[in-house]
Parts: structure tokens; sequence; C-alpha cells
């Protein structure tokens, strides 16, 4: 277990984390994210005990850290994965897992577990930069810690690799029934490998919750915006119904019970049919995404909703087409700016 109760840090007279509270059940990983400057590397500092705390308190069970409980870092059972891997140069892939390890054979658990079977003998200069992050993480859990720190384990690696090994990691932490906490910048990570996810603007959680609610049911419209591309438009929320411009959906009020309010739109919430007799809007920008097309389109209103199509689709800037809300699950609905 990891838990963090009321935790704020200063820098001086400078507070950048304010008030987090946080429990991890053994196995579970929380992703932070949030935008450059937000806090997220420093709530690892002080997690590791890299950093004093200046209120609060941190407790995993066999010990608990205070503003004035200090608990060095080395006693505090903490796995480190950081972005540049922090590999020992001069030792073999099996001498940087095994170093200063009394067990040798759960180091080798982790060794085949995260692939590295063949790789042994080698020093890090000749490993890609998965492989090398593949090792720095056995070697963090061939230590057998209490909790894990990632501090974007991800972020030096091309996009191709990222994804796999998201996958691996998340995998190997469930194996070892540690709690963990992932910062990363990547909102489709944080998404995608999380049990939960802890959305941070300027120090304070905005939101912590399973990745499915903090997507489609945000506590605010900066949660809405930073989790992924948002619309909102102008709407009535009457009765669990909210009836737009562009159709009626089921919805569900975050900060308002009825009235006239903004309804949050994700670009799956809309479907875009072309050559339509009655079109409403007009296609202001469209992004080629590979398997899909993102538009933007203009409403009569002024308002821009974004649509996703399959890039058989094809969609021009300047296009008038017909977008309407098709949704059957609630749209989150918050009050009228
Ligand atoms: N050693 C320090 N002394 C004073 N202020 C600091 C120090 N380290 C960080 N800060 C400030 O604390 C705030 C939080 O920084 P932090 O590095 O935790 O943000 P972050 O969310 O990890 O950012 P990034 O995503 O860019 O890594 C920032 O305003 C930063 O300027």
């Amino acid at each position: 277990m990891l838990s963090v109760s009321q935790l704020s840090i200063d820098y001086g007279s400078n507070r950048v984390v304010s008030d987090l509270n946080v429990s991890l059940g053994d196995n579970e990983i929380l992703m932070l994210v949030g935008p450059t400057g937000c806090g997220k590397s420093t709530i690892l500092q002080a997690l590791a005990g890299l950093i004093p705390i200046s209120e609060g308190e941190i407790n995993v069970g066999k010990w608990r850290a205070t503003p004035t409980l200090n608990v060095p870092p080395e006693k505090r059972s903490v796995g480190m994965v950081f972005q540049d891997f922090a590999l020992f140069p001069h030792l073999t892939v099996e001498q940087n897992i095994c170093f200063r390890l009394k067990n040798t054979a759960i180091a080798d658990h982790w060794i085949k577990l995260l692939g590295l079977n063949d790789f042994r003998a080698k020093k890090p200069a000749t490993l890609s930069g998965g492989q090398k992050q593949r090792v720095a993480l056995a070697r963090t859990l061939a230590h057998q810690p209490d909790f894990v720190l990632l501090d974007e384990p991800l972020s030096n690696l091309d996009a191709a690799l990222k994804d796999m090994l998201r996958w691996d990691i998340r995998n190997a932490l469930k194996e070892a029934g540690v709690p963990a906490v992932w910062v990363t910048h990547d909102q489709e990570e944080a998404l995608s490998v999380g049990d939960r996810v802890g959305v941070l603007q300027n120090g304070k959680i905005q939101q912590l919750d399973s990745p499915e609610q903090c997507f489609s049911m945000p506590n605010n419209r900066f949660v809405a915006r930073f989790l992924g591309e948002a619309s909102f438009i102008a709407g009535q929320f009457e009765n669990g119904q909210a009836t737009t411009s562009i159709g009626v959906a089921p919805g569900q009020g975050v900060d308002c019970d009825s009235g006239d309010v903004d309804v949050l739109l994700r670009p799956d919430d809309v479907q875009l049919i072309q050559n339509l007799n009655q079109p409403n809007g007009e296609v202001v920008w469209v992004r080629f995404e590979g398997g899909s097309r993102l538009c933007a389109v203009k409403l009569s209103c002024n308002t821009l909703v974004t649509s996703r199509v399959s890039h058989e689709v094809v969609v021009n800037p300047g296009d008038s087409v017909h977008v309407s809300i098709v949704t059957t699950h609630p749209l989150a609905v918050y009050k009228r700016q």
C-alpha cells in the first residue's frame, strides 16, 4: 500500500503541490498527468524522499514520513525508473540487474519475464532504448521494492516501441504486485495503462478517477481538454436529457442539475455525413491520423465541433457537411459559461 494524505510541498515560499490525497492498493497503477511545471516530478521526488515535504504524510505501512519525521531514500524501499534509464555503462545487463542483490533467482525471473535472456552478457551501449528500459525495470523489480515510481519511462523511445513497452511495463508491475506512480506527458498512455488517473494543474489534483470516468465525465473543462479532443456545444438540460442544435442525448450534470448548459462532445460522439441535402456546418480543418481522420466543423452558431471519420471518408476544408450527436452514453454537462 501507498497512502498520501494532505501532502503539500514548497520550494522556499512557493507552494508547488497542495493537498494531495491518494491511497494506492497493492497492484494499483496511478498515472499522474498534467501540463509542464504542474508538480508531477516534485511529487515523485517527495515520495522517494529526495526532497522534504511541507505538510501532510506519506505512509507505506513499514514507515511513515511527515514534515518533522524524515525517512531517508535508502530506508523507503522505493524502486525508481527514469526516462534516461540510469544504467551502469561498464556493467553487463545481468550485472546491472544483480547489482547489490543477494537473491539472484529473483533477478533471473525478471530477466526472463522482460525478454532479456539473450542480452545477459551485453553492455547497455549495445542495446536499444526499449531494451535499456527493460533492464532498468528488471533491476528495479529484482530488488522487490514496496512501491515503484516511474518518471516518464517511455519519453525517450520512438512511437512504435512505446506502444508495446507500455504494456510490458504494466504487466510486469502487475506481476510484481506493487503500487506504482507513473508520471507521463502522454494522455493516451495515461488513459490506456493506468488503473487510475490523477490530473494535476498548478500542483492541485483536478480529478483522480478511473480512466473512463476522467475521460467521459471530467470534473471540469480543464480536465476535459487535457485528456483529449473536446468541444463544448450550448444546450438545454432537463430530466437527464441534453438538447442541442445538433441533436438530443442523455446527459449527466457535472456542476448543475438543469438549465442553460454546455455539453461536452468527444469526436466519437459526433457523426459527420457528407452529401446530405441539409448541411449544418462547414469543415474547417482535417487531420489525417492513419486509420481515421479528425475533422473540425464550424456550425452556423460559430461553435466548432470535432468528428472522427474513417480514413476511407475523404473530407476537405470548405466542404459542407451535416453533423449530429450519436451516443447512447450520458454526455458530461456543465453550467453555461
Ligand atoms: N529545485 C527547485 N527549486 C525551485 N522551484 C522548483 C524546483 N524544482 C521545480 N520547481 C518548480 O516547481 C514547479 C513544479 O515543477 P515539476 O518539475 O514538479 O513539474 P513537472 O510537472 O514535473 O514538469 P515537467 O512536466 O516539465 O517535467 C515548477 O513551477 C518548477 O519551476
